[in-house]
C-alpha cells in the first residue's frame, strides 16, 4: 500500500461513513467511491484497505486509541498494522498525535485479553468458549483478521484449469491450484480479475475454494433434476450447472430479486443452458411445492450469520447479534424442512452454512433429522473422496480459515429413503 499524505484526510472520510454500519461496510464504500470519482486506483486501494483493516483489528485499536475518532483510528492502524513509520507522517499529524502515537507503539497485542486478540465481541466469546477452547479461539480469530485470498472457479466446459493457470502465470500473476478443489485456483494479490478476459469470457468466476467444495459434495450427475434453494447471485448453482455438463435441469431459487438478477450476467458469461433461475416468495411458495419429490439432488446454502466469512466481511461482528442468530435459526430450520420435501427417494440433500456456531449448524442437522426420520446423515469424507478430494474433516464438513484457508463454511450430506 503507498501512502501519500493527502490519503490520510480521504480515509478517515471514509471511516466516518462506514463506522455507523447501518449498511454492509461494502455497500457503503462503493456508495463512496461513486461520491468520490475523481479518486485513482491507488487512492481506493488505499481507503479501502484501511477501512476493511480497522474493521478487522477495531475492538484493539479501540482499546489503544484515547478517543476513538476516524482519524486516531486510522493513525494507530497505519502504525501499528501498516508498518508505516511516525517520520512518514510527521508531516501531515499534529505534535500531540505524534506524542501518543509514540506511547502506542509500544503496546502489544498479547497484553490484551482473549478477546480483544481474537477481536471478537463479548457475546460471540460467551457462545465461543461452550464449545471451543481458549488456544482455538484465539487460532480462530487471528486466521479471521487476515484478508481472504482471491480464489477462482475454473469453467471446465469451456477451458482446463491447466490452461488457465498457465495463461495467468504468463501474465506475471502468482497463481497455484487450490489444494482441494479440483476446479480450483488461489491467485496471489489482487489483480483487477473482473477485467480479465478470461473472466469475460466465462472461463473462470470467483468463488472462493470452499464454496466450490459444496458443489463436489452435492455431486448432481449429468440429466438430472438438481434444486439450488438459496442461491443468491448464483455462485455455487454455476458450479452445479457445470458439473452437470450442461445437462439436466438446476432451478436456483431465491427470494431475493436482486441477487438473481445479479445472476444473470454470470449464467450468460457461463454459457450454460441448464440453469433456471426462479424468484419465489418464501420456501413455501407454490412453485417450490410443485416439483416435491421429483428432484434428485439438493443443496440449502442456507442464510446465516455469516461470522465464517469474517475475513471478508469483519462488519457482521456489529451487524449480527444473539437475537438475529435466534431468528436465522428458525429460516434455516423452515427452509431446510422445505428442502427436503424434494426429495426423489434416494436423493442427496446437502445443508451449508458458511458459520462455525453449532446452533446453526450440527444443532439445526440434530433436530432436522430427530423430525424427519426418512433422511440419513452420509459421511462427507467418503463423499469428497469418492469426487477424489483428500478431506478429512469427518461425518460433517467443517472448513476452517485457520486450518484450510477457506472462509469457515460448515456442510452435512443426508440422503433421504
Ligand atoms: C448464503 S446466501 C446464498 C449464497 C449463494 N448460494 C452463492 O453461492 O452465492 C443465502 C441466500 O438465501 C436467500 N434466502 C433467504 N431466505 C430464503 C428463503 N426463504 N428461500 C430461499 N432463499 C432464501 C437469501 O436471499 C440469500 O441469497
Amino acid at each position: 500500500m503507498r501512502f501519500v499524505p493527502a490519503h490520510l484526510d480521504i480515509a478517515a472520510t471514509a471511516i466516518r461513513a462506514v463506522l455507523p454500519l447501518e449498511y454492509p461496510a461494502d455497500a457503503i464504500l462503493r456508495r463512496f467511491f461513486r461520491e468520490n470519482p475523481t479518486l485513482g486506483s491507488n487512492d481506493r486501494a488505499f481507503v479501502a484497505e484501511a477501512v476493511f483493516g480497522i474493521l478487522r483489528h477495531r475492538f484493539f485499536l479501540e482499546q489503544i486509541v484515547n478517543l476513538a475518532t476516524p482519524r486516531s483510528l486510522l493513525l494507530a492502524y497505519l502504525i501499528k498494522f501498516q508498518g508505516i513509520n511516525l517520520r512518514e507522517l510527521t508531516a501531515c499529524i499534529s505534535r500531540t498525535e505524534e506524542k501518543w502515537l509514540a506511547e502506542i507503539k509500544a503496546i502489544t497485542l498479547e497484553s490484551q485479553s482473549l478477546a480483544i486478540q481474537a477481536e471478537f465481541p463479548e457475546w460471540l466469546m460467551e457462545k465461543l468458549t461452550h464449545f471451543m477452547p481458549d488456544t482455538d479461539i484465539l487460532d480462530l480469530g487471528h486466521s479471521l483478521q487476515q484478508p481472504a485470498p482471491l480464489d477462482l472457479r475454473v469453467n471446465t466446459l469451456l477451458t482446463k484449469r491447466n490452461e488457465v493457470l498457465e495463461a495467468l502465470t504468463q501474465e506475471g500473476i502468482q497463481a497455484q491450484i487450490t489444494p482441494y478443489s479440483p476446479s480450483g485456483i488461489r491467485i496471489v494479490g489482487r489483480p483487477a480479475i473482473n477485467r480479465h478476459p478470461l473472466f469475460q469470457s466465462g472461463k473462470i468466476e470467483v468463488q472462493d475454494e470452499g464454496s466450490q467444495l459444496l458443489g463436489y459434495l452435492l455431486a448432481p450427475k449429468r440429466g438430472e433434476m438438481v434444486v439450488d434453494f438459496c442461491a443468491g447471485s448464483g455462485g455455487k448453482a454455476l458450479l452445479l450447472g457445470m458439473l452437470m455438463n450442461s445437462k439436466g435441469r438446476v432451478y436456483a431459487f431465491d427470494v431475493s430479486e436482486k441477487r438473481l438478477h445479479n445472476l444473470k450476467p454470470r449464467l450468460k458469461r457461463s454459457t450454460l443452458s441448464n440453469l433456471h433461475p426462479q424468484l419465489i416468495s418464501h420456501e413455501n411458495d407454490i412453485k417450490v411445492k410443485r416439483l416435491a419429490g421429483k428432484i434428485d439432488r439438493v443443496l440449502v446454502d442456507a442464510p446465516c450469520s455469516g461470522l465464517g466469512t469474517l475475513r471478508r466481511n469483519p462488519d457482521l461482528k456489529w451487524r449480527q447479534s444473539p437475537k438475529s442468530i435466534e431468528e436465522i435459526k428458525k429460516k434455516q430450520m423452515a427452509i431446510l424442512a422445505a428442502a427436503g420435501n424434494l426429495l426423489k427417494p434416494g436423493g442427496r440433500l446437502v445443508y451449508a452454512t458458511c458459520s462455525f456456531l453449532p446452533e446453526e449448524n450440527q444443532e439445526i442437522i440434530e433436530s432436522f433429522l430427530i423430525q424427519y426420520p426418512k433422511f440419513t446423515l452420509l459421511n462427507c469424507t467418503d463423499l469428497l473422496s469418492q469426487q477424489n478430494i483428500p478431506l478429512d474433516t469427518g461425518e460433517l464438513l467443517q472448513l476452517s480459515p485457520a486450518l484450510h484457508h477457506t472462509d469457515g463454511f460448515f456442510a452435512a450430506a443426508m440422503t433421504f429413503t
